[in-house]
């Protein structure tokens, strides 16, 4: 099976470098400051589940020959989105499949817009990873699982056989016979949880330790659920309850993704994440003060980033 995968930050570089541990044949598709550092350093992981050093990755420029793929990973943030699908289409084929890993869920629109709704499969992933200063992906917590499937549920002969291709990897790659509800559930998880630490500018112990740190967490999780349900999307009755024990069980020192970029200055999905959310919140006349303080805090960060300050 050929892998393309785009990308190569924490989470494209850390399951691409998983896959090509393996033995599946893994190209990356990245652009040229990423690609020179490859070319020179290999690609590092330095993960509590085992480092592994994959000196020669097998590299690709947007717009090189290479190909067919039976695989597209797509690893991108999701403010690069349009700019990804654009270097991926070329590689897109008719028994080419996209599993997007990106978080949230307003990018399968414009998956299935360009690519058709037979070509991508809904994908997610549990891992808590970043990229240090010499491009090595760093990766500290117990986790590390991708998940996939068929949009619209079971499971196909294709899921199948990419299921099988990546098994046996350090971590998970597995199939899901209902990604749209784990996709969704995650989705809540995310918006949650980076929201909550970026507000608080904290990893996770401190603010379950403090006075309101619970109540606030749930208090967003509510909310963000209750625009989910206002959407039809299907998540479980009990996933507040659910995501909270998840959020007690975390390390101390857990962080989400959106705090370690903002804390290295870098761009957030703020839009992606809770922006989507709260336009249908208002869409729909629902009250979601905390989600407003969140995505406002977001906001302000953005604008102080972009004035340098
Ligand atoms: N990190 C984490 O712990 C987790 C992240 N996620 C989600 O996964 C997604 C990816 O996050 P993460 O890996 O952390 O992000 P990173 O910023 O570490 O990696 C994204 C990579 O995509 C590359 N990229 C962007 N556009 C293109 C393009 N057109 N062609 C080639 N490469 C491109 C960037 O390259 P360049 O260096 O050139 O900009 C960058 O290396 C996000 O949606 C995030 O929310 C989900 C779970 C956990
Ligand atoms: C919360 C976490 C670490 C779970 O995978 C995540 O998705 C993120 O921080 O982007």
């Amino acid at each position: 099976m050929k892998v393309l995968v785009l990308g190569a930050g924490g989470i494209g570089g850390y399951f691409g470098g998983r896959l090509a541990e393996k033995g599946v044949d893994v190209t990356f598709l990245v652009r040229e400051r990423r690609y020179k550092q490859l070319a020179e350093n290999g690609l590092r992981l330095q993960s509590i589940h085992g480092d592994f050093h994959l000196e020669r990755p097998q590299l690709m420029k947007s717009g090189e020959e290479g190909g067919p793929f039976d695989v597209v990973l797509l690893s991108n943030k999701a403010y690069h989105l349009e700019e990804s699908i654009n270097d991926i289409a070329p590689y897109i084929e008719e028994k080419t499949v996209v599993i997007p890993l990106l978080n949230g869920i307003a990018h399968m629109e414009l998956l299935w817009e360009r690519f058709g709704r037979e070509r991508v499969l809904g994908g997610l992933c549990f891992i808590e990873t970043t990229l240090n200063a010499d491009g090595d992906v760093v990766q500290t917590s117990a986790t590390h699982e991708t998940v996939f499937g068929e949009w619209e549920g079971g499971l196909s002969e294709r899921v199948e056989q990419i299921a099988e291709a990546f098994s046996g990897i350090n971590g998970s790659m597995r199939a899901s016979t209902n990604i749209q509800r784990d996709a969704w559930q995650k989705y809540l998880f995310i918006t949650t949880m980076s929201g909550i630490t970026t507000l608080m500018n904290s990893a996770v112990g401190p603010i379950r330790d403090s006075l309101y740190g619970m109540e606030l967490t749930r208090q967003l999780a509510e909310e963000c659920a209750s625009v989910i349900r206002a959407l039809e999307a299907p998540i479980r009755p009990d996933i507040v309850d659910k995501q909270m024990e998840t959020f007690q069980k975390q390390g101390a020192a857990m962080k989400s993704s959106m705090l370690r970029d903002m804390e290295k200055g870098l761009a957030v999905e703020g839009d992606h994440l809770q922006g989507y959310l709260l336009e249908h919140a208002e869409k729909r006349g629902l009250s979601t003060p905390l989600l407003k303080v969140v995505y406002n805090n977001l906001k302000v960060y953005e604008q102080k980033r972009s004035a340098g300050k």
